[in-house]
């Protein structure tokens, strides 16, 4: 019905002019009425007939212009699929294979010499998985996958990949170097003596400067700061901080005890916050031992990096820090309405001893405190420790499980956290998240778990024990009227025996000093003993895992416990000690499944071999002899295998050092 054209509105109306002349003309000349209305019925039928052709005819033109503008589409979008620097390919969902690919494809796999295939497919499907960017040649791509259509599309973003690294880059870098000691390395020597050290430091880091093209300011003789972008601090990283290592073997061979604690931080923008990341990494080092970087993006997301921290604590503790710091926590418990005081899980002598000495800190302040216990959690030792102290108390002894010190909770109280700094580690998490209040005292290294709200911190990894860090502070208390009773120092003293495994380790003049000023309250070595004594049973549960051991490395001792059987923290700890014991042994570690179903990793070592950033690798910590980790999920030999691997990259490392 296409054979009416497509009448304009105009011709229409001509028509319809030329219609309506006609049909009065016709009226006025007809001979008859009847006539008349027969021709003009024929007429009008004519017309209508007109009229619906126009209809028909107006609904099919419009149906071609629709198909017309979807053919020029799909030809459009064909070419430009053909033309643009988009790849498409789509695959077979079961095989794999390329059923169809665009031009784009085909030149990018011709750059290789090859048809792209099944496993180019694999392969890309693969990578996506792991990175944002895709490498294929010398490009990179963003890849996009249909999973319903089974298309995959590949963006190239070579260009903005590069740009963006080249961003990353001059991102800016605030670095803050202290020397570790220097006072003590200059206080008592000559003028001369102390311009060769102060020169031996300013050539060396000026050489560290020439070498990586940093910017290098002075503040002081043990204070340096430097400036410079990312691309020059990754070479930095790139090297390991090879700078500490270098430090410390060239002041070595001058005969000066010096090492490096750096603090690094990077970012955009805000300087002001960048410089303050870079002063809270530096003292980040410092508190962890010295001898280390710890490098920190500026962003609230970030964790620190850790370099270094391969000698033993270098960073002596100093009196005046001591008495400061006891002056600080005095006028802190003064304004507080009481004192808590809480170990780390399993809470053991030493925390025990710690948190004693600082009751009794705190009643010297005039103040009531209480040392909080977890009955689930007791160890035997601090399970008799605590008996002796009930035995002998005046009714009440202030050794409070940890419902009822919740239920004491007042909204003034102080919360004082004792041999541990990780909220993750305290003996209790609720009980924890009741403070508003908070102090810490800890010999660990601190890494960044760490209380945000604390009032005072004092921690020192070079002190043998959080008990000689308490009964230091303690000494330093005005307050002489309220002396500390026997079995309060003797349990004191058992906590730094403990930890100094009868003063044959980590101990210093400062320890003796400590142990001296207990003796002096009472300190009873016969209740010491009953106290710390071995149960017969445990000795033997202890042996089981000493005999089931082997050397793995030159010097290296792993004992492993019975399969199926279950051990507490200190036997697998005791099991490590005993090892270590042993003549040629430089690093013994215990591996057994917890009683709580986790496995239990207890490392010790000697002669600067660091375990502290092992166990940091397996997800613990602890110290730099003395380390540990709780291994959720993965069976004994699964540990055992992560320990060996980490131990020989470490391995691997000190052989090319
Ligand atoms: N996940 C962790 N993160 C950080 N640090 C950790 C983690 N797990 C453990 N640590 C620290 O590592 C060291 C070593 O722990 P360990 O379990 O091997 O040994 C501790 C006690 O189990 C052990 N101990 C307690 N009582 C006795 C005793 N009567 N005889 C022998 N050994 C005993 O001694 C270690 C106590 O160390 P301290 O708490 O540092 O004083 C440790 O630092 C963990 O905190
Ligand atoms: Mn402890």
């Amino acid at each position: 019905m296409n054979f009416v054209k497509r009448f304009t509105p105009m011709t229409i109306v001509f028509i319809m002019i030329f219609v309506q002349v006609f049909e009065s003309l016709f009226v006025i000349f007809s001979s008859s009425r009847y006539v008349a209305i027969g021709y003009l019925f024929l007429l009008n039928l004519l017309i209508t007939f007109i009229l619906l052709s126009q209809v028909k005819n107006y609904q099919l033109r419009r149906h071609d212009f629709i198909s017309k503008i979807n053919d020029e589409a799909e030809n459009s979008l064909n070419a430009t699929l053909d033309n643009m620097p988009i790849g498409v390919i789509r695959f077979n969902e079961e095989t794999r294979e390329p059923e169809w690919f665009n031009p784009f494809i085909d030149m990018i796999y011709k750059g290789l010499d090859k048809v792209i295939n099944k496993d180019d497919i694999d392969l890309i499907l693969q990578k996506k998985k792991e990175d944002q960017y895709v490498t294929i040649g010398n490009q990179k791509y963003v890849v996009n996958v249909d999973e319903e259509k089974h298309l995959i599309y590949l963006i190239d973003a070579t260009k903005e990949v590069a740009f963006r690294s080249d961003f990353n880059d001059s991102r800016a870098v605030i670095g803050a170097i202290s020397v570790d000691n220097y006072d003590d390395a200059t206080d008592l020597i000559s003028d001369s003596g102390r311009t060769v050290i102060n020169s031996f430091i300013a050539s060396f880091l000026e050489e560290f400067s020439d070498k990586y093209a940093f910017y290098l300011r002075r503040i002081s003789s043990s204070r340096y700061f430097f400036f410079c972008d990312y691309r020059v601090l990754d070479g930095m990283i790139k090297d390991k901080f090879t700078v500490l290592k270098d430090f410390r073997t060239s002041s070595a061979e001058n005969e000066i005890p010096l090492t490096l604690s750096i603090g690094v931080a990077y970012g955009w923008e805000d300087f002001p916050n960048i410089g303050k990341v870079a002063m809270n990494n530096l003292e980040l080092a410092q508190v962890r031992g010295g001898d280390q970087v710890v490098l920190r993006e500026n962003s609230t997301q970030a964790r620190p990096i850790y370099f270094g921290g391969n000698s033993e604590s270098r960073t002596q503790k100093s009196r005046t820090r001591a008495r400061a710091i006891s002056t600080a926590l005095q006028t802190i418990i003064t304004e507080s309405e009481d004192v808590f005081i809480v170990g780390h899980r399993f809470t053991d002598m030493d925390a025990l001893g710690a948190a004693i000495a600082m009751k009794a800190f705190a009643n010297m302040s005039g103040k009531e405190a209480f040392v909080v216990y977890d009955e689930n959690q007791l160890l035997p030792d601090v399970q008799r420790a605590i008996e002796k102290m009930n035995d002998s108390a005046d009714g009440f002894t202030h050794i409070v499980k940890v419902e009822t010190a919740a239920r004491l909770k007042k909204p003034n109280s102080l919360l004082i956290m004792v041999d541990h700094s990780k909220p993750s580690q305290t003996l209790d998490f609720d009980f924890y998240n009741l403070f508003e209040k908070l102090v810490v005292i800890d010999h660990h290294r601190r890494d960044d778990d760490f209380p945000e709200q604390a009032l005072l911190s004092y921690i020192e990894s070079s002190a043998s024990s959080a008990s000689e860090l308490t009964v230091e502070i303690l000494q330093f208390h005005g307050n002489n009227n309220r002396r500390m009773s026997s079995i309060e120092a003797s349990i004191a003293l058992a906590g730094i025996e403990m930890d100094t495994k009868n003063f044959t380790k980590a101990t210093t003049a400062r320890t003796f000093e400590a142990a001296a000023y207990l003796r002096s309250r009472g300190a009873d070595n016969d209740l010491i003993k009953v106290i710390m004594a071995t149960d017969f049973e445990k000795y033997k549960t202890v042996n089981e895992i000493v005999i089931n051991s082997k050397v793995i490395f030159p010097g290296i001792v792993l004992g492993m416990g019975i399969e199926g059987q279950k051990y507490d923290n200190i036997t697998t700890a005791k099991a490590a000690d005993t090892m270590l014991d042993m003549a040629g042994v430089t690093a013994s570690f215990a591996i057994t499944t917890h009683t709580n179903g986790f496995i239990s990793v207890s490392a010790r070592s000697r002669n600067g071999f660091n375990v502290q950033t092992l166990m940091e690798q397996m997800g613990g910590g602890g110290h730099f002899n003395n380390a540990a980790t709780q291994i959720y999920e993965k069976s004994m030999e699964e540990v055992r295998t992560d320990l060996i691997r980490v131990l020989e990259e470490r391995l691997e490392i000190e052989h090319k050092a």
